[in-house]
Parts: C-alpha cells; structure tokens; sequence
C-alpha cells in the first residue's frame, strides 16, 4: 500500500509537522487521520486509513467529517467519543467498524492524541491511529459462533461439562450439569464427596476402580457409564467423558469431562434386552436367555455346585388348541408359566422354548431326589384343571431331567439330554417325568441316522409303493387297490412304513414324499384296464400343507386319471386338526371329484361325529373289530351297526383285516360292502398287480 499522505490545505489549520509524525504519515501498518475537532473534519489521512476506511483520500477530506465513513450501527458511539474527548481533551480507546461503499466491514481500534491545543487547554487538533483488528473480530465471532453451537448442542442433547480438580478435591460444573444433577444453579463449586454421594452405591466402586486404573496407566482418558439419584428422586443413567491433566512429574491434577444423560437410550436398550430375552406370550426367559443363564449355571457346576434342567411339554396342548381355539391355547399357556413361576424360587430360572414347551433350571440340587420333588410337584399343580374364557381346560405334563454335572457339563449337552428324557417320558405315558440314562443318547442318535437315511433314500428313489385289493363282498370282485408305501433299504430291505411315516412326519419329509406318492399311485392306476379304484393316505402334516388340492390335481392331471377312481383315506386325527380349514379343503378335494374316506373308524373318540359334519364317500372299519369277529359279539354288533348306518348315509363301508373266510362270511351278514385283507392277498409291488387281479379275478369266478 501507497504511504502518500494526504492533506487539506488550510494554512490556518497548519498539521502537525516533524519528523516522527511523517513516520507515522507514512506508515503502512496503522492508519492514521488528524481531525480538526473545531469543524470535525479530516485534515490529513494516510493511504492506509483510505484503505481501511474504502474511500479515497479525496473523499475523506471533503469536509463530512469521520462519523459518516463508520458504520451506521457505531455512529453514535462514534460520535459521542469525539465529543466526549472534544470537551474533556482525553480519548478513550475505542473500537467501531468502517463500512465501505461496497458493503464490507472493517474492524478498527483507535487510539487517539491530542496534537494542537487552544490556549485555554481545550483541544484543537488530535490524531487518530487506527487499527485492522477485523482478523481478530472475524475469529472472535467464529469463537462465539461454535461456543453458541456447542452450547446448543449440549442444551440439546442434555450434556454437561465439569472440572475435577484434584488438588483442592473440588467440582466445578456448568449450568447443565447442575441441572443434571438436579443441583442448584450457581457457581460455587461442588465437594468431590457430594459430587459422588449421588451416585448410585452400586456403581461407586466401580466408578472409582475405572477412573484409578485409568490415572495409573497414565491415560488420556476414560469413558464411565453410571446411575445418579437426583435430590427429587429420579434415577438418572448418565455417561461421562473424563479427559486427565497430569503435572510435569506424570501426577494426576484434575480432571475435565462432558457428561450425557443416556436415560432413555439405556431404558430403550433395557426395554429391547427384555424383548430379545423374553417371550412374548408369557413373559417368560426366551431360548437364547435361557442358555446364557445355563452357561452360568454350568460354571457354577465345574465349581461343584449341581443343578438340574428339567424339560417339560404340555399333554393334550395341541387337542386343545386345535379344538377350543388359539386364543384359548394362549391364554393357556400364559397360565401355566404363572403356575410354574409360583413353584420355583428366586434363584432357578423357567423359559418358554417354544409352542408348549418350557425348561426350568432348578439350581443348588445335591441329590436327584430334589428335581424329583419339584417334577412330582409340577406334575401336580399343572394337572389341576385351568379356568379359560368359560372353558374348563384339563392338560398336564410331562417332565425329562437332566442332571449336572452326572448328565453334562456343557449347557447345550444338558438341555439335549432333558429333551431326550422328555421324549422317553411321553412314550412311557402322560403325566410322567423321566431322567435321562445314557441309552436314550444311542437311541436318539438311531434315530438321527434314520432322519439322514431317510432324507437320502428320497434323493436316491428307494420308495417304492405295493398294491393291496379291496374286494367287493357281495361278488368278491375287486373293486380298489390300496397304494402302501415301502423303502426299499439297500442294508435293511424292505422297510415297512409304521417304521418310518411317524419321523417323516416330525421332520416334514412326509410332504415331498406324500407328493410322491400321489403322482406314482395315479400314474400306476392310470394303466390299469376298468374302473379299478387306488386308494392314498394322506397323513395330517400333508393335510395341513396348503399345497395338497394343487398337489392332488397336478396328479390327476399328469396321469390322466379320472377323478372318481382316486379315493384319498385320512384319519380321525386330521378331523381332530383347524376343522374349518379342514372342511374346506375335503370340500376342495371332493369338487375335483376324487372320493374321500374315513380310515381306521372306531379307533377314535368322537369317530361317529366326523360322519356328521363331512360326507364321506366311504367308511373303512378298522382291522381290530374284523380280527375280534366270531369271538366276540361286541365287534360282530358293531360291525352291523356302522354297517347299517352308514348304508343310511350312504356311504360303502369296507372291513380292513380280512385274514379268514369265516371272518369274511360274518362280514357279508353283517351288511359290510367290500372286505379287505390278507385273505385276498398281502399288499404286493406294481409289477405283480396283473397277475394278483388275475388270480383273483378266478376266485370271484369260482365263488
Ligand atoms: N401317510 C401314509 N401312510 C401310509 C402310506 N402307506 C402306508 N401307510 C400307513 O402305514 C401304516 C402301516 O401300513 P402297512 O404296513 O402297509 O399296513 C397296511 C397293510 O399291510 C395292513 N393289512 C392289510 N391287510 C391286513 C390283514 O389282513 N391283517 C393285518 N394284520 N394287517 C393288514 O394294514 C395296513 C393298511 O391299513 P390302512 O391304511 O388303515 O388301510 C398304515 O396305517 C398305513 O395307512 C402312505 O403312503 N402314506
């Protein structure tokens, strides 16, 4: 920048001359303007103050004065300090902002000296030094700007801040942390000892362990999570950012911190905690709880102190929500976790696993006579009958235990073996409890491989289905094959299939397999010359698969087979399942006009009230009242009583079991329509079919 300097000449107002003024004249690092404070003018500026100021030298000294180059909003501040020092002849150090015509803002200080006086003392000329502190104003409002910010953010996010200073064991906190702390505000500072007297006695040690072992390592900080009970009683959860400061010999001399309320955050991570731990229905420890609080136990166990895992299932659940509901099952299952509660102590957990089954850890236990005790007990009061929604609802249960450390010392072993002696309970009967023995890990591991087998013989086509007839009694023609299924096992042989349905129906094999079977029975039936029928079980799992009507009109469709020859057989306990969706689908397979019969009749409890509430095509009375025929006259009465009756309903009726022609004599008297049994033949593969109905085809000739 130019130091020329610029004057109005006025000889009567003569500037100041000499030589340390023309330094100051030309000087590039201050502004400078003597003003007449008699006409309030300029008389000399330099190129500096033109600078600072935006204006030409010209422009300052056509005689407005200093006041109209300063920003409106510090004019009349401007103004009143030229008056001021006008009439007392002292200045005060002021600093004001100039606004140039193009709209930016200088920041200046100014110092003023008086350089010519009137001869009463009174002031006549002085000089104005200015300084460029915009810099410094620029950084200052950037200061304020973030300190605002920061203030906000901690108003906001409820953070306050505080200084430990370990010297004089005082606390000093900002207005948030008092309010925090539920203190009154003000700036005294807070004892240490009060300070901590608010946190919560549980979290004191440790509060003081974190921060002592953070000092000795000489660390820069610690992050302590704590609880608070503020003055007015509110548990307050509250996390604190501690930073050290450390004295030239490595001493701890105080300590700086932020602190953050996490009350809601916490109670939001308890609250989800408590979802992710607990079911739902019955408030109940969750699975994945459970095994946490069993691996605690397990390491109690390895110090020697036993417990036992007793698995428990509800007898009769399901009849229950299948037939009353399951709002009721839910209301059932609910009662039943508040009855289990009642008889544990504080000390032993019991979780709900899933649908009706539940698992205790009862702990402390030396001998088994103990989980003995509680199983009996258990027994006991959840066969007491429960009183629903009007309902009077009577289970029970059975109990498997495992002992620790005889039975395991792994939580996931320990839970297995009080589900395989559960399993091994229910077998027995209902209303038992069963301690796991080593065998029963031998015979589930049997039972694992078949699972496995069984999964690869599907793969690898080691079904296959045999034909049995159903002969019409009155002509002894036959009228129907019924399709069984065997598994051909490469090591075993032939496998029959009570050997092996009930897995695949655990597992959902039965599905993929039932499938199967349908396609290979319409397909076979489809060679076959006439109106011979092929009978296929369904199993309830494939019953309560959405896919059987789709499943069973592909078949059709595929083979080319008509409707009427298929007869599907099902079993009272699919009657038992969701009766209205099961209605619906019999009513679906029925309108594909394939015929629906009533396997295994009388073997049921309510067998005679399934006839009522679907029209089945045919009844099939079960083998044991055909083996009692002729030794009893019981069985021969039935047989003529559901003959008859459904003869009224018309509906066919076939006796399963037929093994002698005396048996099948009584049947043709008792009004039966078609017979089945090993009397006409033993159920055979496909390739045999031709010559079975052959033969049998002769049989009816000779008869
Ligand atoms: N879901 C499916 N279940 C099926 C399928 N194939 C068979 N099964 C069911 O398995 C059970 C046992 O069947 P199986 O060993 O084939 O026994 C059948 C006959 O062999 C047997 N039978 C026939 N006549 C006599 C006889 O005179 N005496 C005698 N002791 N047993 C005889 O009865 C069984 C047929 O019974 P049913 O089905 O009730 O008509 C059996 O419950 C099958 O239903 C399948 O593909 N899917």
């Amino acid at each position: 920048m130019s130091a020329t300097p610029c004057s109005r000449s006025r000889p009567d107002d003569a500037p100041a001359e000499g030589a340390a003024f023309d330094s100051l004249l030309n000087s590039d690092t201050a502004g400078f303007a003597e003003v007449d404070l008699g006409t309030g003018r300029f008389l000399r500026v330099n190129s500096r103050f033109c600078a600072m100021t935006g204006r030409s030298a010209a422009e300052l000294l056509d005689g407005r004065g200093p006041s109209h180059v300063v920003h409106p909003a510090d004019r009349a501040a401007d103004r009143a300090l030229w008056r001021e020092g006008a009439s007392s002849g002292r200045f005060r150090e002021a600093e004001k902002r100039y606004l140039h015509p193009d709209g930016t803002v200088v920041w200046a200080r100014l110092s003023v000296a008086v350089l010519v006086r009137w001869a009463d003392g009174r002031p006549r000329r002085c000089v104005a030094i200015v300084q460029d502190v915009t810099a410094a104003h620029r950084t200052l409002e950037r200061l304020h700007a973030s300190e605002s910010l920061l203030r906000l953010t901690m108003d906001v996010g409820r953070i306050g801040s505080f200084r430990h200073d370990f010297t004089t064991d005082q606390v000093q906190c900002c207005a948030g942390t008092r309010a925090l702390y539920g203190l009154p505000q003000g700036e005294e500072p807070v004892s240490a000892a009060d300070w901590f007297a608010a946190v919560l006695v549980e979290d004191r040690h440790r509060l003081r362990e974190q921060s002592q072992a953070a000092i000795g390592a000489r660390a820069e900080g610690v992050t302590l999570d704590y609880r608070i009970h503020r003055p007015d009683g509110q548990l307050r959860h509250l996390e604190a950012r501690l930073r050290f400061g450390y004295d030239g010999r490595d001493h701890v001399t105080h300590a700086t911190g932020a602190i953050i309320d996490v009350t809601e955050q916490r109670e939001a991570e308890a609250r989800i905690a408590h979802i992710a731990h607990h079911d739902a229905l019955t408030g109940l420890p969750n699975r994945t709880l459970f095994r946490a609080r069993l691996e605690q136990q397990v390491a109690r166990a390895r110090r020697g102190e036993g417990f036992a895992v007793l698995c428990l299932d509800l007898d009769r659940f399901k009849e229950v929500n299948d037939t009353l509901g399951h709002s009721l099952g839910d209301a059932l299952l609910h009662a039943v976790a508040t009855r289990l509660r009642a008889e544990l102590r504080d000390v032993d957990t019991v979780a709900r696993l899933g649908g009706d089954e539940f698992a205790i850890i009862q702990s402390q236990v030396s001998q088994p006579g103990e989980a003995t005790r509680l199983a009996r007990r258990l027994i006991e009061v959840l066969t007491q009958p429960f009183e629903l929604q009007g309902h009077q609802v009577v289970v029970g249960t059975s109990l498997g235990i495992s002992l620790a450390p005889e039975d395991g010392l792994e939580a996931d072993t320990l839970l297995k073996n009080g589900d395989m002696a559960l399993y091994r309970a229910k077998a027995d009967g209902r209303g038992r409890l069963c301690f796991f023995e080593p065998e029963m890990d031998a015979k589930m591991q049997a039972r694992r491989r078949l699972e496995m087998d069984l999964r690869r013989a599907l793969v690898a086509r080691e079904f296959e289905l045999f034909f049995q007839p159903i002969v019409e009694v009155r002509s002894r023609r036959v009228t129907g094959l019924e399709a069984l299924l065997r598994w051909n096992h490469p090591e075993r042989g032939l496998v029959p299939p009570d050997s092996f349905i009930p897995l695949t129906e655990e597992i959902g094999l039965i599905l993929p397999l039932g499938e199967w079977v349908l396609e290979e029975a319409c397909a076979q039936a489809a060679r076959w010359a006439g109106d011979t029928t092929i009978a296929v079980n369904l199993s309830p799992v494939q019953f309560s698969s959405r896919g059987l009507v789709d499943t069973v009109e592909r078949a059709l469709r595929e083979s080319g087979l008509d409707p009427r020859r298929l007869e599907l057989e099902i079993t009272e306990t699919v009657m038992l399942r969701d009766t209205e969706a099961t209605l619906s689908t019999l009513h679906r397979l029925k309108a594909l006009g394939v015929r629906i019969a009533m396997d295994d009749f009388g073997t049921g409890y309510s067998s005679l009230s399934y006839l009522q509430r679907f029209p089945f095509d045919k009844v099939k009375i079960d083998r044991c009242f055909t083996r009692d025929l002729g030794q009893t006259q019981q069985s021969g009465a039935i047989i003529r009583a559901v003959a008859g009756m459904c003869q009224g309903l018309d509906m066919r009726t076939t006796a399963e079991g037929v093994e002698t022609e005396e048996q099948f004599r009584a049947l043709a008297q008792k009004g039966c329509i078609e017979a089945q049994g090993y009397l006409f033949s033993h159920p055979r593969p496909a390739v045999e079919i031709p010559a079975m109905l052959a033969r049998l085809s002769q049989f009816a000739c000779a008869s």
